[in-house]
């Protein structure tokens, strides 16, 4: 866990994962130089051509050329048709190797860029659940998704391109001060005297980036929520208002865009007109050196031709800088999601489970909120027993759900121990303590996949345990009346099944677990008494002897239970069996007492919802 906040992708990290790809950087760098050395002679053909062919004034040039051409070919067509050739050759081969060099660094970036995401993948299985609930699925995304890709692109495009345009405007100033060192020396200083021109200008819109991607932040965790919703708000006729508010936040995302898009836009030709401006002075004095001094006409085109052939180089060594704000902005981003507060996981000491076939649950004194200011369990002190069925009832808000979250180790007491086969939670480690229960909750996460699949969650089991579990869950009816059977795809969430389907579906999950420790939070809330009665008959064997923790506001859920607690504002008021309960003055006879002498007698699975 990264405690003291420091940047988790800084730049030692970014320099240790370039190190494990040396070879490759060092192959690519040496492509562009040969690559750079191959196009940046071509200009210097021109005043071969210009000054030795044209204006006849035969030199070392046409000497080499002689050497190569036969005689038949001295001539003015033959030097300019070799001079063609060769600047043929030197630009494809050129080009060929900038493919190949930009093809060594897509392949560092790429896996640099897959490093990053997987280390991002790693720390979603670590991040609390209360980030997780206060940042929402959206932004998380949006880390994920689009700020990886501005990185990629950073270093995939730019920093190849990086390399190859430095290496070329060096390689002309060096041109440029063996043709006359007064040009070259210009070049030297007016390339470094733009680029802290344009860092200038640059940092005036470098926030702008930032607040573009918060921006669509915002529009992307609410997307995500309305996408979610949507069947919801289409029943409440409330999706236009919803659907208005995406517009005014695309609305929001439109502006900043705009102001980083154009701001950045006008920094990066302001910075290029100063480049332009000195290119023009350097021009004049080119030409007003061949009226002075002894440059040749052939020469000045040979320095016009530099320039031109400058001009793209610098155009993108002034670009990458603005590139990197976007990638810094990311990077940030991805930042603070690996240094959010990570889930508590104590190391394990100890493994209670290994010798018994049972668990035992105890909880003492326990005290938990989830914010400072309001207690949801106050010194809180139960019992669950090995292999009993334990009911838990409450008014809704009583702190049942929130009790269930703290066994499984998602939330952590503020005071007080919990113990499992009397050993404190905190020394078996909850992922062992996971591997022994299984908790089925009201509204079970179901993924877009086959029923399969949804079932075992990626673990092996061969069809007939899955169909054994389908029928002790009572679901196999329903299944074998799929066209695809245990093949058939869900839909996203389980749009394909009914509420009940999908509760008695989360059901055969569990079962299929083999859990010491059963959960049961409003598991059944969706089926009609008749099929959850004959559920509760189907697995009363499986659940024989395992600890079992329901939850639950219908009776028909709870009157099995060998002891039941009833929890009142964080607390247990009262505890015994049903009949206890019922004859005990206090909120279970309240809730329970005379609807059940009035509907229990007729029905055993009598439904009482409180
Ligand atoms: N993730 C959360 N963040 C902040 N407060 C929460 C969170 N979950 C629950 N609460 C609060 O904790 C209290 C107890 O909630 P809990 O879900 O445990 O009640 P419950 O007894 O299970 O209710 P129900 O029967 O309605 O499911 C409530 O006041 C609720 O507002």
């Amino acid at each position: 866990m990264n405690t003291n906040n420091q940047p988790i992708i800084n730049q030692s990290w970014l320099i240790t994962q370039v190190k494990q790809h040396k070879r490759k950087l060092i192959a690519a760098n040496l492509i562009a130089i040969v690559a750079t050395i191959l196009s940046v002679p071509i200009p210097l053909l021109m005043p071969l051509m210009v000054d030795e062919v044209l204006l006849n004034h035969p030199s070392t040039g046409i000497e080499v050329m002689d050497h190569i051409l036969p005689t038949s070919l001295h001539t003015p067509a033959g030097y300019i048709g070799l001079a063609f050739g060769l600047i043929i050759l030197m630009r494809t081969g050129s080009q060929l190797l900038n493919i190949l060099q930009s093809r060594q660094f897509t392949l560092v970036s790429k896996t640099i860029t897959y490093q990053i995401r997987s280390k991002m993948i790693d720390k979603l299985g670590l991040i609390s659940i209360q980030q997780y609930e206060t940042r929402g699925s959206g932004s998380i995304n949006a880390h994920l998704v689009t700020d990886i890709e501005t990185i990629d692109k950073f270093i995939g495009s730019t920093l190849s391109k990086f390399a190859i345009s430095f290496l070329t405007v060096l390689g002309t100033a060096v041109v440029l001060l063996w043709l006359d060192w007064r040009l070259g020396l210009f070049i030297l200083l007016v390339n470094p005297l733009v680029i802290y021109f344009s860092r200038k200008l640059g940092s005036k819109v470098k926030h702008l980036k930032q607040k573009e991607n918060q921006s669509f932040e915002r529009f992307q965790n609410r997307l995500v929520e309305v996408l979610d919703g949507i069947y919801q708000l289409r029943a409440a006729n409330k999706e236009s208002i919803y659907l208005q508010e995406l517009k005014q936040q695309a609305n929001h995302i439109r502006n900043d865009a705009d102001q980083f898009a154009w701001q950045s836009e006008a920094a990066g030709r302001l910075s290029f007109l100063l480049f332009l401006l000195g290119f023009e002075l350097f021009r004049v004095v080119a030409m007003l050196m061949v009226v002075f001094s002894d440059l040749t006409i052939g020469q000045i085109f040979a320095v016009f031709g530099y320039l031109w052939f400058m001009l793209g180089p610098v155009q993108e060594l002034l670009a990458v800088q603005f590139s990197w704000y976007s990638a810094k902005a990311a990077l940030q981003r991805i930042n603070s999601l690996l240094q959010m507060e990570e889930e508590y996981r104590p190391i394990s000491t100890t493994n209670p489970f290994v010798s018994s076939a049972s668990v035992d649950v105890e909880l003492h004194n326990v005290d938990f909120a989830y914010n400072l200011d309001q207690k949801v369990l106050r010194q809180l002190t139960l019992t669950i027993p090995a292999g009993k069925k334990v009911a838990l009832v409450g008014a809704s808000g009583s702190g049942k759900s929130t009790l269930i979250q703290l066994l499984i180790g998602v939330y952590r007491a503020q005071s007080g121990t919990i113990s499992f086969n009397h050993t404190d939670c905190e020394k078996i480690g909850f992922e062992i303590i996971r591997d022994q229960i299984a908790v089925v909750l009201q509204n079970p996460v179901l993924f877009n996949d086959t029923l399969r699949q949804n079932l075992t969650l990626g673990s092996k089991h061969d069809d007939n345990a899955l169909w054994y579990a389908l029928n002790l869950a009572q679901l196999d009816d329903v299944i074998n009346q799929l066209s695809d059977g245990l093949d058939t795809q869900i839909g996203r969430q389980g749009v394909r099944l009914s509420g009940g389907q999908r509760q008695r579906l989360s059901i055969a999950r569990m079962l299929l677990t083999d859990p010491k420790f059963v959960i049961l939070d409003e598991a059944t809330s969706a089926l009609d008494t008749a099929t959850e009665s004959r559920l509760h008959r189907a697995m009363s064997t499986f659940l024989a002897g395992r600890t079992t923790l329901i939850v639950a506001h219908r009776l028909s859920a709870i009157k099995q239970a060998d002891l039941i607690y009833v929890l009142e504002d964080g607390q247990v008021t009262q505890t015994g069996t049903h009949g206890e309960l019922l004859n005990q003055q206090g909120l279970y006879q309240a809730l329970y007492g005379t609807s059940n002498i009035e509907r229990g007698q007729s029905n055993p699975a009598t439904e009482i919802q409180f």
